[in-house]
């Protein structure tokens, strides 16, 4: 950007509101200008003096400025900004005209001509006034220092009427000396050596005027925030408004200016006799349209084109060869740095390498580049390995390993092996100071266009502390066993990746092995284990390989020397996993526990039999229990169950209030029948009665045995007549029944008896007594019939069919 200076003609306020705006909304910088707006001070008080001496580039003026070109300085009006001047006299308000200002006190500026000229006009000469020395404080014309004072009708006044003073205020428009206020000047050397920066600042400015007449309030907020809080926001609203009003901006475009109303201004001043008769404006009025051609210049320009055209042609073809050429060459510039950017960064790695990186040239078996850091690894410095053979940089046995790898790798890749090009080996490099260092060495193999083999990229790794830390483990591993051999223990120690194993003497000897009996594998000890437990120590032993259980676990048999089986608690742990938690050791250690498995068998055994005995028992108490309330005979329910039950019975009926009957009956001439057939065909008909019995009685009846061929059955809930109906039934199937004993067939009837609760007894022995008296009338009127008790004197009925 280029700096320029404005030189304002007053402090910040609305007055240049339009530059404010012109910065603000970044024209200046879009016409490629960084702006300076600087306010009037007692250094930069005119600015057509800074202007025309090179302090400021461009200036804020008014109609002096003509006065000041006519007098033949070098200024060129750019813009009229305010199209009326706001400059008037202000006077205490008795000051009624201006021929009242003779000999009065008048502070006024040098170049406000315009009041100078209203006051010539109004026949006052400028001797005729007191003219003193602009104060700028307007206070002192309300505390009567001054009569006069000159000031901007959009500044001053605000004060004067907030103050509350009574004024007058003239103004030469009243005269018709309408003169342009502020306007944007420069000078005439600069237009020259810079005219498009002036067209530019010019037409920046005036787009910020636009801006700020349509954003008022925002410039205001903008000239307290930024630039001057002098003034309050109602004075700067009003400084505003009548700025807006002098600029006419609604009928005058911001920046025009006419030559003729400058002439006038002129005239003016000539009238006044401030310039010369032969004065001239030319050169005066900045013209922002271009110049027209004359009218020779077309064909002329027309003949000049053409050539022109023809030169471009060429020139445009050179031109773009010139550019292919160009690109061409930036192309291989950008390339040629993104490679040695690359290359600069790869180098600064391996320079900075904790490893060491190297290439070796499989031709010379030499280095053709060592990182730095082999000076830590070896103690000799890159140069002096580079100057090395390879098989000085490594001791003998590693220099074999070294080389058969590579030979594996060319024979890989030569095979079309992809995997072959790299490859990872442990290998002892010796250091200047005599010692052995561990490395660990990954190589790549590099080819040529052709394929072959032409470098290996390497690097080497110091793995002196891993080797160390790795030595420490084995050695606490080796302590721990020890540790736990001494205690007795049967202690193995497998290395689960080759499968080889350990196993204590102790370990062996539990099993009647010596020491030197079984082979030190994994496999030793699967071999041992009874196949019927393999499985579940196989699985136990993988839980914990996967880290499903913090330890291993498991008892089972194991085949020892004799042939017999010993029983084994085995537990164990993982020592070592790889970094992916493979496991790589386990320990562990085997406990005899064949005694305890044996007392746990025999305790075992005999919980079996004691159960199995306990069962029996139960079932003979059961049994027994049966029988006590059974009859032996006919299986039936004996005398002793039915005291009992229709004790019960006749509690519940009492309770309920439900009915409750009971049916006795007793086989006719039962005694005959013994006689003539014998005692066993009077068991086989008692049997047999019971049998209908009990296929034909509900759940809740209980059938008893009475006596020897006397029966009860209890019916609960049953009422009398129902019971009267069930014992007729009985009675007529006996009757119809034929009971075959061997080669007989036997009859039998019975007589009934029933009674029911409560109007035949209200207590067993009243029930069971009025039942058998019902029987006994039953057996009295000639067997073979149901007769229920009929109350006292008992009445009898007779059959019920
Ligand atoms: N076979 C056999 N007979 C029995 C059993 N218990 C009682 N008796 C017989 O039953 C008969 C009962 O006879 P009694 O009391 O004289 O009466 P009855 O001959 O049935 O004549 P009534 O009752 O008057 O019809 C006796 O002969 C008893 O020996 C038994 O368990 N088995």
């Amino acid at each position: 950007l280029e700096q320029v200076t404005l030189q304002l003609k007053w402090k910040h306020q609305f007055q240049f509101a339009g530059y404010y705006a012109a910065l603000e909304q970044g024209y200046y910088r879009q016409a490629g200008l960084d702006v300076v707006l600087r306010e009037a001070d007692s250094n930069n008080s005119d600015p057509v003096a800074a202007v025309l001496d090179g302090r400021a580039d461009y200036g804020i003026g008014a109609s002096d400025l003509v006065l000041e070109r006519a007098r033949g300085k070098p200024l060129v009006a750019l813009a009229v900004i305010i199209q009326h001047s706001p400059l008037v006299l202000l006077t205490r308000a008795d000051l009624d005209t201006a021929q009242d200002l003779k000999d009065k006190r008048v502070m006024l500026l040098p170049s406000e001509t315009e009041l100078f000229a209203y006051l010539a006009r109004e026949g006052l000469a400028r001797s005729q006034i007191k003219e003193v020395p602009h104060s700028f404080q307007w206070v002192d014309l309300i505390e009567g220092r001054v009569d006069a004072l000159s000031g901007y009708s959009s500044d001053e006044t605000f004060d004067l009427k907030a103050s509350r003073f009574h004024f007058n205020q003239f103004s030469p428009r009243s005269l018709g000396i309408d003169f342009y206020g502020d306007t944007l000047f420069t000078s005439e050397a600069k237009l020259q050596a810079r005219p498009l920066q002036v067209a530019a600042f010019r037409q920046a400015s005036l787009d910020g005027w636009k801006y700020a007449l349509e954003h008022p309030d925002e410039i205001i907020d903008l000239i307290q925030k930024r630039y001057s809080s002098r003034h309050s926001r109602a004075h700067l609203e009003f400084e505003a408004a009548e700025l807006k009003r002098l600029m006419a901006a609604d009928l005058v475009e911001i920046g025009q200016m006419k030559p003729g109303r400058w002439q006038h201004i002129a005239e003016v001043y000539q009238e006044l006799g401030m310039i010369p008769t032969d004065y001239s404006l030319e050169g005066f009025l900045y013209d922002p349209t271009p110049p027209k051609a004359p009218g020779w210049m077309m064909p002329a320009l027309l003949a000049f084109a053409t050539l022109l055209l023809a030169m471009t042609i060429a020139v445009g073809y050179f031109a773009q060869l010139n550019r292919r050429l160009h690109q061409a060459l930036a192309q291989r510039d950008e390339a040629l740095r993104q490679s040695q950017e690359s290359e600069e960064h790869y180098r600064l790695i391996a320079d900075n390498s904790d490893d060491v990186i190297w290439l070796l040239d499989i031709d010379s078996r030499r280095f053709t580049y060592v990182s730095p850091s082999v000076h830590r690894l070896r103690g000799w410095t890159a140069e002096e390995v580079m100057a090395q053979s390879l098989d000085a940089a490594l001791t003998p046995a590693s220099a074999t390993i070294i080389s058969a790898r590579l030979q594996e790798g060319m024979a890989g890749l030569a095979r079309g092996d992809r995997s072959a090009q790299v490859s990872m080996t442990e290998v002892d490099q010796p250091h200047k100071d005599g010692r052995i260092i561990p490395t660990e060495v990954s190589t790549t193999l590099l080819t040529d266009a052709a394929g072959r083999v032409t470098r290996v990229l390497g690097v080497s790794r110091n793995i002196t502390e891993r080797r160390k830390l790795e030595a420490a483990l084995r050695d606490n591993e080796e302590r721990l066993r020890l540790a736990l051999e001494s205690t007795g223990d049967s202690v193995w120690d497998w290395n689960i990746q080759d499968g080889t194993a350990h196993y204590s003497d102790s370990w062996k000897s539990v099993l009647g092995y010596g020491p030197n009996e079984l082979k030190n594998t994994v496999e030793a000890f699967f071999a041992l284990v009874h196949p019927d437990d393999l499985p579940r120590v196989r699985e136990e032993l993988e839980r914990h390989w996967r880290g499903e259980t913090p330890n291993y676990r498991c008892e089972f048999r194991m085949q020892a020397k004799q042939d017999d089986w010993h029983w084994i608690l085995g537990r164990g742990m993982v020592w070592t996993r790889s970094s992916e938690g493979a496991p790589l050791r386990m320990l562990g250690t085997h406990l005899d526990i064949t005694e305890r498995k044996l007392a746990e068998f025999a305790i075992s055994q005999a919980n079996t039999r004691l159960q199995a005995q306990l069962e029996e028992i139960q079932t003979l108490q059961a049994r027994l229990a049966d029988l006590a309330v059974r009859d032996g005979l006919t299986g039936l329910f004996n005398r002793r169950y039915l005291d009992e039950t229709l004790e019960r019975e006749v509690a519940r009926a009492r309770r309920d209030g439900h009915p409750l009957s009971v049916i006795m009956f007793d086989l006719d001439l039962f005694k005959n029948l013994n006689d003539s057939y014998g005692h066993r065909a009077g068991d086989h008909i008692l049997k047999a009665v019971a049998d209908i019995l009990r296929t034909d009685t509900r759940a809740e009846d209980v059938a008893c045995r009475y006596g020897g061929e006397e029966f009860l059955i209890v019916l609960p809930g049953m009422a009398l007549d129902h019971a009267c109906q069930r014992a007729e039934t009985w009675r007529a199937r006996f009757e119809a029944s034929n009971f075959s004993f061997g080669n007989f067939t036997l009859h039998v009837t019975g007589s009934f008896g029933v009674a029911g609760y409560p109007d035949h007894g209200k207590t067993p022995d009243e029930l069971t007594h009025a039942a058998d008296s019902a029987l006994y009338q039953a057996k009295h009127l000639g067997r073979n019939r149901v007769e229920f008790y009929g109350g006292e004197p008992i009445a009898f009925v007779t059959k019920l069919q």
